[in-house]
């Protein structure tokens, strides 16, 4: 090329970067026009006493441009993602909009334990939305007016603590709701059917204290006792924004054995072998595809929490152990096989769990395909800046 050309050429190139920038700033200029007009939404849903989050509506809105974009020559799941990262922000600047639920905000929601991080998160929620709400934590004395006015009691306490601290609570009035959050459900649900004679309901909040809001947040429901009367307290947590799901608390602490129990045993002895390995995380890091950086991620975000949370959550989880270890007898089968070098075994296991997969298998693959591009998109935010 010519330098001639070459001067040309980059002047077109600077024209064109001038065309993208104008363009970017029109996009900046139309997300914060829909941001406005989101907030306006949020202020209309507050009077009309709606949700924060419509799945419906945003079903259909994502369902129609990803028509459009496909008419204008875009791939459908760009516009997709965009939609929904600009959809992320409603959440946030709705926030302020929930209502409450409740017909009688002159009686006092109690929230036990509602120092610890969890209880302060649903202490401030009910507070935003206009309840009374009085705290009690270790060393507090319930008095005799509250228990008899509370018309919500939540217990926010150490799983290990919970029902000690339900065998605890004074009389309360008949209709007052007894609620709980902590992660196992069968004890805590029976001691608190045992101690109060009104309406009752387990909570297990599948989110930690460090949310934003609760838009899109699941929330499982073990009913106690006198569902209607808990009502207005599930429809609460659905006008913060959050996803109701009901089940029995034996079944729910059964797939809670191998979420939590399973699952957090298997990260925390991960990470116990690569500190006694002293593997080089950095190097690990630099040389690692998006998929293992993720694994990595979830790995190290455990010890970034607390270890006595998790302690008692595995340990709430007793009946898991015996599978748990079923497990490590697995895994040193498989290790022993394969040193032998016995690939035709390995071959035939990997089949059967295959077949045990079906098509979850390939489902997961496509999902986690979304998240591998988000997590390298984040990795070079992280190293450039950009
Ligand atoms: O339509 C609404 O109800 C909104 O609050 C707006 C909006 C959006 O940003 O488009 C946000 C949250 C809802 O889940 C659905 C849609």
């Amino acid at each position: 090329m010519s330098s001639k050309s070459a001067d040309a050429a980059a002047t077109q190139l600077s024209q064109l970067r001038d065309a993208i920038d104008a363009v970017d700033t029109q996009l900046v200029d139309l997300i914060a026009q829909r941001a406005a007009i989101t907030a306006q939404v949020g202020q209309v849903k507050r009077q009309l006493k709606q949700p924060l989050y419509v799945p419906e509506r945003e079903h259909s809105l994502i369902r129609a441009r990803r028509q459009y974009a496909e008419q204008k020559g875009l791939a459908a799941d760009l516009i997709e993602d965009v939609l929904r990262r600009i959809i992320r922000e409603s959440y946030r600047t709705q926030t302020m909009q929930a209502t409450p639920t409740s017909t009688d905000l002159s009686r006092p929601v109690v929230i036990v334990g509602g120092r610890g991080r969890l209880g302060q998160l649903l202490a401030k929620l009910f507070g935003q939305t206009g309840y009374q709400v009085t705290v009690l934590d270790k060393g507090d004395q319930w008095t005799d007016e509250l228990a008899a006015q509370a018309q919500l009691v939540m217990l926010s306490v150490p799983v290990n603590q919970t029902v000690g601290v339900i065998r605890q609570l004074p009389a309360l009035a008949a209709d007052c709701v007894l609620a709980d959050v902590t992660s196992v459900k069968s004890e805590p649900l029976q001691a608190m059917l045992e101690q109060h004679s009104g309406p009752v309901v387990g909570l297990h909040p599948m989110f930690g204290p460090s949310v934003q809001n609760l838009a899109k947040q699941l929330v499982v429901v073990t009913p106690g006792r006198c569902a209607d009367a808990c009502q207005w307290l599930l429809d609460q947590f659905v006008n913060w924004g959050a996803h109701i799901e009901t089940s029995d608390a034996g079944q729910h602490d059964e797939a809670m054995g191998w979420v939590q129990a399973m699952r957090h045993l298997s990260t925390f002895s991960y990470g116990l072998h690569m500190a006694e390995e002293n593997a080089d995380i950095d190097a690990l890091l630099q040389m690692s595809s998006p998929i293992y950086r993720m694994e990595l991620m979830m790995v190290g975000r455990l010890f970034a929490q607390n270890a006595e949370l998790y302690a008692d959550i595995i340990m709430a989880n007793k009946q898991q152990f015996p599978t748990i270890g079923r497990y490590l007898e697995r895994f040193g089968e498989a290790l022993g096989y394969l040193e032998k070098g016995d690939k035709a075994r390995f071959i035939e296991q990997f089949e059967q769990v295959k077949a045990y997969f079906g098509n979850y298998a390939s489902q997961f693959l496509d999902e986690s395909e979304g998240m591998v591009q988000l997590a390298d998109d984040q990795r070079f935010r992280q190293q450039h800046g950009g």
